[in-house]
């Protein structure tokens, strides 16, 4: 059983069909703010968050600024009156480069992180240099990707779209919010973002990651940056916000995906052969096993959802789970998608239904990997009938569950729910991070060559040796022109 901060999964998780019962503004008070557990709501108090709900989405522009009491089962205003509400929603997402000059710096600030890169506490003033020595070797290659799906990633423009159906649907659901788009490596970037939001006055922020599962190094990583800027400005300081980590079990979500699974099944002549195929981005094995990342255990639990989804629709096919796009030399994640197709072309299977998994848009990783290479790979496996779900983007159904699941989080802006069937809860920013960091162990460093050393003076001088030894590797390049790291770092 995986443990990601505080959070035990106790029970099975199954679709989310009736959201929590709690309330607005008056739940911090009733709840006492943190630690709030649902079971530990009285039945009154219960009945009191239900009936302040009915009231506060009756008055959209309306919510109590000021700690409510709770008289006669009803939420009543404390002190203060209503104030002006605005709500904000920031989409949190990867960014992308949009030509093939962008390449190289979309990769450095992508190796720059260090959710990404995970060095030890003493070898971490050399991320720099590493993230600039391994973008620049690894650039050609990605460049290649990019210019076969047309020069650039598609992300911005997909995530924009998204962001305005998101917008339309909360409006038609009685809801008028502004929808922001902050990317973590490109633009437009999370601080620019952050900049639109303070500048329109945004009040209530629900800040929802376009991951539907969470990852250290997707979701964490940007709730790590936001947490930063968070803290270095009063005005964010300020601002009372709920994160959304993960959504990958909601009944939306999961139909949304199923819609689309049946509707390419029934493309094939023989339905009942093919092999529904998801494809997963992975993440270093040690992320899962040693820092006790969720994102296996809410991928699995994903991947049964909807396949329980689809055979419900009276489809029987089997399926498999593995993961693309490592990247380094140490291990992630198994079984990788390649090694996968390859085994299911040598059982014989003939008919394969890749559904891309961990992303809600289309970017290089199906236009380039799946499409292109995970196809040639499985004909000449002996695949002879391929298709290929296509990602959610801007689907109706998929949209309008963001949407109810923005308008479910706004009761939580400034609390912290506690169990809900996510691994991670819905929460502030800081005390999800808080419960996060209370768990977190420091990862061994995915660059094999740095993992030695078991006291702290061993790390420093691991680290010292760490950069002589990337210096040496250097020259030792410059002298013979041929290219060691790029052997070392980026085997594929
Ligand atoms: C859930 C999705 C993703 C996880 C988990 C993830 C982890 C992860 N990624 C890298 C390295 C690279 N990722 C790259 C592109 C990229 N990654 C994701 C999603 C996840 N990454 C997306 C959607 C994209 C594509 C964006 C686009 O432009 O369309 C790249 C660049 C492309 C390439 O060269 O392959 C790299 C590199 C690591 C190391 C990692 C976990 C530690
Ligand atoms: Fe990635």
């Amino acid at each position: 059983m995986a443990s990601f901060g505080f959070l035990q999964r106790t029970a099975p998780s199954t679709l989310v069909e009736e959201r929590p019962t709690c309330s607005g503004r008056c739940l911090p008070v009733i709840q006492r703010c943190r630690g709030w557990a649902r079971g530990r709501l009285t039945t009154t108090e219960r009945r009191a968050a239900a009936t302040h709900r009915v009231r506060a989405a009756s008055t959209d522009v309306v919510c109590f600024e000021e700690p409510h009491d709770i008289k006669g089962g009803k939420a009543v205003a404390a002190a203060a009156g209503p104030a002006v509400d605005k709500v904000g929603v920031l989409l949190l997402n990867l960014g992308g480069p949009e030509t093939l000059d962008d390449v190289k710096p979309f990769l450095f600030n992508l190796f720059a992180d260090p959710e990404i890169i995970r060095l030890p506490p003493a070898a971490q003033f050399l991320q720099p240099l590493l993230a600039t020595i391994i973008s620049t070797l690894r650039a050609p290659k990605s460049a290649e990707g990019y210019k076969a799906i047309g020069g650039g990633s598609p992300l911005r423009k997909i995530t924009d779209d998204q962001a305005s159906a998101l917008a339309a649907a909360l409006r038609a659901k009685g809801q008028a919010a502004n929808v922001y788009v902050g990317m973590r490596y490109w633009h437009p970037y999370t601080e620019e973002a952050l900049e639109h939001i303070k500048r329109d006055g945004v009040t209530r922020l629900v800040i929802l990651p376009l991951y539907p599962q969470f990852s250290i190094s997707t979701s964490g990583s940007s709730l790590r940056l936001l947490e930063s800027l968070f803290k270095s400005d009063l005005a964010l300081k300020q601002l009372r916000h709920t994160v959304i980590p993960s959504w990958y079990q909601r009944r939306g979500y999961v139909n949304a995906m199923a819609d689309l699974i049946v509707h390419e099944l029934r493309k094939f002549d023989d339905v009942p052969s093919v092999e529904v195929f998801f494809s997963a981005h992975g993440v270093p094995k040690s992320y899962v096993e040693e820092a006790g990342d969720p994102y296996k255990e809410e991928m699995e639990e994903c991947v049964r959802l909807i396949m329980a989804e689809v055979s419900a629709r009276g489809f029987s096919n089997t399926h498999t789970l593995a993961y693309q796009s490592r990247v380094g030399p140490a291990e992630w994640l198994k079984p990788y998608t390649d090694d996968s197709i390859r085994e299911l072309g040598a059982r014989g299977v003939k008919s394969l239904l890749a559904v891309p998994i961990s992303f809600v848009s289309e970017h290089i990783e199906t236009l380039e990997e799946i499409d292109m290479e995970y196809r040639e790979l499985a004909i000449e496996s002996g695949v002879r009938h391929w298709g290929r779900v296509p990602a959610l983007n801007t689907n109706t159904a998929f949209i309008n569950d963001l949407a109810d699941a923005v308008l479910e989080a706004l009761p939580y802006v400034g609390c912290l729910a506690g169990p809900t069937d996510s691994l991670v809860p819905l929460g502030d920013l800081e005390m999800l991070l808080q419960a996060y960091d209370r768990e977190r162990r420091t990862l061994p460093s995915p660059v094999v060559m740095w993992e030695w050393g078991w006291t702290k003076s061993a790390e420093t001088w691991n680290g010292r040796i760490a950069m002589i030894a990337i210096i040496a590797i250097l020259l030792a390049e410059a002298s013979s022109g041929q290219s060691i790291l790029k052997g070392l770092l980026l085997a594929e």
